[in-house]
């Protein structure tokens, strides 16, 4: 099996999340589903979610499909790091993506999600692309849609193309080569506890030398933005004008029309380059000229994390083979 499916911003203004077209069960039912490599549960809304929690989002009916079946006495509860979560029952049922297809998929149905999946009407849920080890799924955890499909793979692999305001693609089971420049860089994947970690070999603010030191991470597209240590970014943010670290704000804010130096950051012997543009990543609300940074602290998270804004500025090959790696190449 091979497959492909794009990858489109909820948002024409900037990039929050990207949503994909999955359809599930017998007659199929279309869903805009957000692929996060930063967790490991695939769950919709659906007909079990509460009308008031439900705001314009398409759910998933288990009832009717002719393919889907309870798995009984299962539940799943599960809380992102941004402090979302939604917790519910659990089905089996076909699930595709860009033509792949599972017979048989874990999905979990949500019977209470929070306020913020509420108010994003574009997101119909999430099919979580981490290790199944996180899948929340209790008493038997499940396996993701990744895990599930590898087998009838004709390579064992994923890869990202997300892109700056427009859509790009999720491919299964081959690499696009039309897809990036010059040659993939493999580091190896930390499996344990679940996310897609590794290590960049350092980084470099604009046109400043570049800083040889290891950095680990996680490669995750449900996250918008990239967390460093503290002593990375203030030393970004040294470089533009009217910055500061706001706390009403929750992070580093600067004028919208400051300029911004890019960020550079290594993949083993490889750069990649975040321009301005990604690193300004919105208004801090609609028409002010305060802006929030890209480029974040990850001092109170526990773990760093290269989302979106840096994800989009490479083609990304999550490799699972045994043992997993993870590849970059620009494009
Ligand atoms: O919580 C994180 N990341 C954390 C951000 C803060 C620092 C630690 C990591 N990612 C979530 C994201 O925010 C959610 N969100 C829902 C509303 C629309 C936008 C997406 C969506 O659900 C799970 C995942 O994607």
């Amino acid at each position: 099996d091979t497959g492909s499916a794009a990858a489109t911003p909820i948002d024409p203004r900037f990039d929050i999340a990207y949503v994909t077209p999955v359809t599930i069960g017998t007659p199929p039912q279309t869903l805009q589903l957000d692929l996060d490599t930063g967790s490991s549960d695939l769950w919709v809304f659906s007909s079990h979610t509460p009308a008031s929690q439900v705001r314009g989002q398409r759910i998933y009916a288990p009832d009717k499909s002719t393919t889907s079946k309870l798995l009984n006495g299962h539940t799943w509860s599960i809380t992102y790091g941004d402090g979302s979560g939604s917790r519910g029952n659990v089905y089996t049922d076909k699930f595709t993506i860009g033509g792949v297809t599972v017979k048989s998929q874990a999905i979990e149905t949500a019977q209470q999600v929070s306020s913020s999946f509420t108010t994003e009407d574009a997101i119909d849920g999430l099919v979580g692309l981490g290790f199944s080890t996180l899948n929340t799924v209790s008493p038997n955890g499940q396996l993701t849609f990744f895990d599930n499909a590898k087998p009838n793979l004709d390579s064992p692999v994923f890869t990202a193309d997300l892109k700056y305001m427009k859509p790009g693609t999720y491919d299964f089971g081959f690499i696009d080569k039309t897809k990036y420049t010059g040659e993939i860089t493999y580091v190896p994947v930390e499996t344990d506890p679940g996310y897609w970690t590794f290590t960049s070999s350092g980084y470099g603010v604009g046109s400043g030398t570049f800083s040889s030191s290891p950095i680990t991470g996680i490669a995750d597209t449900g996250t918008s933005l990239v967390y460093l240590p503290t002593a990375i970014v203030t030393a970004y943010y040294r470089q533009v004008q009217g910055a500061t670290n706001s706390r009403s704000y929750g992070g580093y804010v600067f004028p919208c029309n400051s300029t911004l130096p890019a960020f550079v950051f290594g993949v083993g012997e490889a750069k990649f380059t975040i321009p301005p543009s990604y690193m300004s990543y919105a208004a801090v609300t609609d028409g002010s000229p305060t802006c929030f940074g890209g480029l974040q602290s990850s001092s109170g998270i526990g773990v760093n994390i290269w989302g979106d804004v840096a994800l989009k500025a490479a083609f990304v090959v999550f490799n699972g083979e045994e043992p997993p790696t993870i590849g970059w190449a620009n494009k």
